[in-house]
């Protein structure tokens, strides 16, 4: 668990506009010593900016930016105790892992003796070492990413900023890095601030993730916060697989949060800690693995519970299972069950009629948005 303390940097109503329109919108933010956070959200919404924001490879037009309780709006680049890990990771071709990694030591004039053991110290933390004699092209491009995070980390930055370090990666060596990177992250105790559009990454990789929507944090929390708990329809639907059921009446309240609903015609308890009035419209967040399937027999009349479809399609995923159904309404949701071959239910063939149940209170209910 991260001390909630005096955070390490803090950003103050920031504010940036590029030509004349707003990319960054009064952002407040403050990053933990220690810490590995994430900024989510799709492309273009001011996810880099806030990086270089904090690297000061750009100049906010309102607000103050302070690291360590100084204040560093007004400080140039160079003399920010931060260093940022790019997309690219920009290794000078001719010259060997040692120098790479050197090479900022010997700009600041730093002797050989000193730069020796902090160069052969940083290769070591990324388990390069033993190639400290090769040459980039001679390195995969994981080994690349490490030697980019070796040269960031010599400086023994207080806050190493991440940008999409990992995108340029194959899908394997994604996931191996991820690994690697989260496990540097708490042996060096540096803070990272790692910028992502890949949900999956982020919800495996970070203590705690900003959700960024047009150059605003819209959520702030915990990977199981963010993925449990969005706060809105855009952070639901950004991470991960969700089903939305639009338009849902609360009837009646049973108890302090919750509540009758009118569920796809069917009467279903749903919980919302949120303030709500009986006639309210709401919408009815399901995760597909949160929702469970039975098959309705022919002469199934005393179903209580839950909503009715009919699977209209079926992909095998390997480990799961997973159905699109389609609700009396017309809606299509998704169902994914873990595959269990000593279930004779399980089997449910294409166009059969199903009764769709939730775990009480694993629903998620916000306010219904125009959309
Ligand atoms: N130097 C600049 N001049 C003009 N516009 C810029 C500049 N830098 C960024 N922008 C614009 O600001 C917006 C946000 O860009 P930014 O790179 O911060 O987004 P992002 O969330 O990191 O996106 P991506 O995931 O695609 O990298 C974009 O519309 C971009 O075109």
């Amino acid at each position: 668990m991260v001390e909630q303390s005096l955070p390490l940097v803090s950003l103050t109503s920031i504010s940036k506009t590029f030509d004349g329109k707003a990319i960054i919108d009064n952002l407040d933010l403050s990053i933990y010593d220690g810490e590995f956070l994430t900024i989510l959200g799709p492309s273009g919404c001011g996810k880099t900016t806030v990086l270089r924001l904090i690297a000061g490879l750009e100049q906010a037009d309102i607000g103050r930016i302070s690291l360590a309780g100084h204040d560093i709006t007004d400080v140039p680049a160079e003399q920010r105790n931060v260093n940022t890990v790019f997309q690219s990771y920009a290794l000078f071709p001719h010259m060997t892992l040692f120098e790479n990694v050197a090479f900022g030591l010997r700009m600041q004039k730093l002797p050989n003796a000193e730069i020796k053991p902090r160069v052969i110290e940083a290769l070591t933390m990324v388990q390069l070492e033993a190639m400290s004699e090769r040459f980039p092209h001679q390195l995969s491009g994981g080994q690349q990413q490490r030697v980019a995070i070796a040269r960031a980390v010599v400086n023994r930055p207080k806050v190493l900023l991440l940008d999409e370090s990992l995108s340029a990666l194959d899908y394997k060596l994604r996931k191996q890095m991820q690994s690697e990177l989260k496990q540097l992250q708490r042996r060096l105790g540096i803070t990272f601030v790692f910028v992502t559009h890949d949900q999956e990454e982020a919800l495996s990789m970070s203590d705690r993730i900003l959700v960024m929507q047009a150059g605003k944090i819209v959520q702030d929390g915990t990977p199981r916060e963010i993925y449990e708990s969005p706060a809105n329809l855009f952070v639901a639907r950004f991470i991960g697989e969700i089903n939305v059921l639009d338009g849902v009446l609360l009837t009646q309240a049973q108890t302090a949060g919750a509540w009758h609903a009118k569920v796809e015609g069917r009467d279903c308890m749903v919980h919302s800690q949120l303030a709500f009035n009986a006639g309210d419209k709401v919408c009815v967040l399901l995760r597909p693995e949160d929702l469970r399937m039975s098959v309705c027999k022919a002469d199934a009349t005393d179903i209580a519970t839950g909503v009715a479809g009919r699977i209209v399609e079926r992909l095998y995923k390997g480990a799961t299972l997973e159905s699109r159904v389609e609700l009396s309404s017309g809606q299509h949701i998704l169902v994914s069950e873990f595959f269990d071959e000593d279930d004779p239910d399980f089997d449910y063939r294409l166009g059969e009629q199903v009764n769709i149940t939730w775990v009480d209170s694993w629903e998620v209910v916000l306010p219904y948005e125009q959309h």
